[in-house]
């Protein structure tokens, strides 16, 4: 049901409207294509074109003039997308769109390191590739010369996501998909000593159970989410105030504070915060990777009155006994441990699962290889039973990460327990496709796609150092 994952509505929405009363809805016991609809199409028609060309766009947005998305580590981020097009000879005019978050001035490695990928890509069918998915992802992710400045991490693997993200956008936009065909997309290269291709299909298959209900829940009330909108680092106390007043007004219950740079203010802040939303609404906090172990033990005890569900990324990523120092000291607080936005690859993960090392788990549509690594992840979460809470925000990260949270909920963890999605409420109007938000939920995405292409006037405006907004910018700050 969310337009990537489930097999009715992209197809149904990418075929002309003469076509689509050919179309059944799919159930766990039907095919994804009928055989009345395959004869009528040619079987495996739905997959065409060969990749002819693959453009990368520097996109920027100014949001650090406003302190939006500021945080403890990253007080002037200019929410960026390296933003990958690709097209291919089938002259439907179907592309694909993918891109993956960067803040400014990374985003030019970034865009350098899809350059270097793009000969993966070109001149394949996409039947080819998507048909050998997890041979693909290892080959981009295997490259001889670009895995020594990864591998599956860094600059490498956020240029690997956003190609990928692309082909999945054409994928989906051409058509539907089922449990085997997912697993066979995941390289479970690392990761089978947790789990095997023969656990994945065994949880999909369980996930099959009362999917339709899912479906429908979803479909009438959205999965639930969070905002951060109100309280970056750089907010001043009146920003933060009127934001929350603003947001509490939307209906929203769950808040998340940026916090790790000085603890007074922190205090502060979360006081303000505390004493707007009252005791019973959730309250996060986020310390961006700002402490080491026991400061962060230390700063968050001073924190613990305020009841905050959890503390997000209270050190470095890479530090997976760290966190599970944290956790093990901040649990019997009442205090989770929340963290992945930045965690490089499903070995990191799967780590952070097996050192028990974190209560919530914010999977990335950007900084994990696609659609095929993050499904490793949930599919990992699943089987150690903790809640996947992904990150988003940024440019674009909503609207992608949104197929995914619903289609774990739908397929994975039929579970909406400790569970919410990450909201800001930044650069939606690029997309041609936004999230839709309504009572602090988010409305499953009904069109063809991944939700990845931007607006191209957006694009054209945006575009670092070119686009008629950063004209007026560099002019201004040269004078
Ligand atoms: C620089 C960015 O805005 C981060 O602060 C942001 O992604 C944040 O960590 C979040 O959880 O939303
Ligand atoms: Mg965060």
């Amino acid at each position: 049901m969310s337009a990537l994952f489930a097999p009715t509505v992209p197809r149904l929405a990418a075929l002309p409207p003469s076509r689509r009363a050919l179309e059944i809805p799919t159930s766990p016991d039907r095919p994804v294509l009928t055989a009345r609809v395959a004869r009528l199409r040619g079987a495996g028609s739905m997959v065409r074109g060969r990749i002819s060309r693959l453009s990368v766009r520097d996109v920027r947005f100014p949001t650090s003039l406003g302190g939006h998305g500021s945080d403890a580590m990253h007080t002037d981020p200019d929410y960026s997308a390296a933003y990958v097009v690709i097209e291919t000879d089938a002259e439907d005019g179907i592309k694909g769109c993918g891109i993956t978050f960067t803040l400014g001035k990374g985003t030019e490695v970034v865009v350098c390191a899809v350059n270097a990928l793009a000969h993966h890509v070109l001149n394949k069918d996409l039947k080819d590739i998507v048909g050998d998915f997890r041979g693909f992802y290892r080959q981009l992710t295997s490259d001889g010369q670009l895995r020594w400045i990864g591998p599956e991490k860094g600059v490498v693997h956020l240029a690997t996501a956003a190609v990928l993200n692309a082909v999945w956008d054409l994928w989906a936009k051409q058509e539907g998909k089922d449990p085997r065909m997912l697993v066979s997309c995941i390289d479970f290269r690392y990761i089978t000593d947790v789990l095997t291709e023969e656990d994945a299909l065994e949880i999909l298959q369980k996930g099959q159970v009362a999917k339709k209900e899912r479906e429908k829940q979803m479909l009438a009330q959205g999965y639930p989410a969070y905002t951060t909108s109100c309280a970056w680092l750089g907010y001043s106390d009146d920003t933060l105030k009127q934001l929350c007043a603003q947001a509490l007004k939307d209906g929203w219950t769950r808040f998340k504070v940026k916090v790790g740079a000085d603890l007074q203010d922190d205090v502060r802040r979360c006081q303000i915060i505390r004493d707007m939303i009252g005791p019973e609404k959730t309250l996060m906090m986020d310390a961006n990777q700002r402490w080491d172990v026991p400061e962060a033990v230390e700063w968050m005890s001073k924190l613990a009155k305020f009841k905050p569900l959890w503390i997000e990324e209270p050190t470095s990523p890479d530090d997976i006994l760290g966190h599970a120092a944290i956790s093990k000291a901040l649990v019997p607080l009442g205090i989770g441990i929340a963290t992945g936005e930045q965690c490089h690859n499903r070995v990191i993960f799967k780590q952070l699962l097996q050192a028990k090392a974190l209560q919530f788990l914010q999977i990335d549509s950007c900084r994990l290889g696609s659609v095929n690594e993050n499904l490793s992840v949930l599919l990992m979460a699943k089987k150690f039973e903790i809640p996947v809470c992904p990150h988003a925000g940024g440019v674009g990260l909503c609207e992608l990460v949104q197929h995914l949270i619903i289609f774990d909920y739908i397929s994975v963890s039929a579970s909406l327990k400790n569970r919410m999605c990450e909201y800001v409420d930044h650069l939606h109007e690029h997309f041609k496709y936004p999230v839709m938000i309504q009572r602090a939920s988010y409305m499953p995405p009904k069109d063809p796609g991944y939700s990845t292409e931007m607006k191209e006037e957006s694009v054209k405006k945006h575009q670092y150092p070119d686009g008629e907004v950063w004209k007026k910018l560099l002019a201004a700050q040269e004078n």
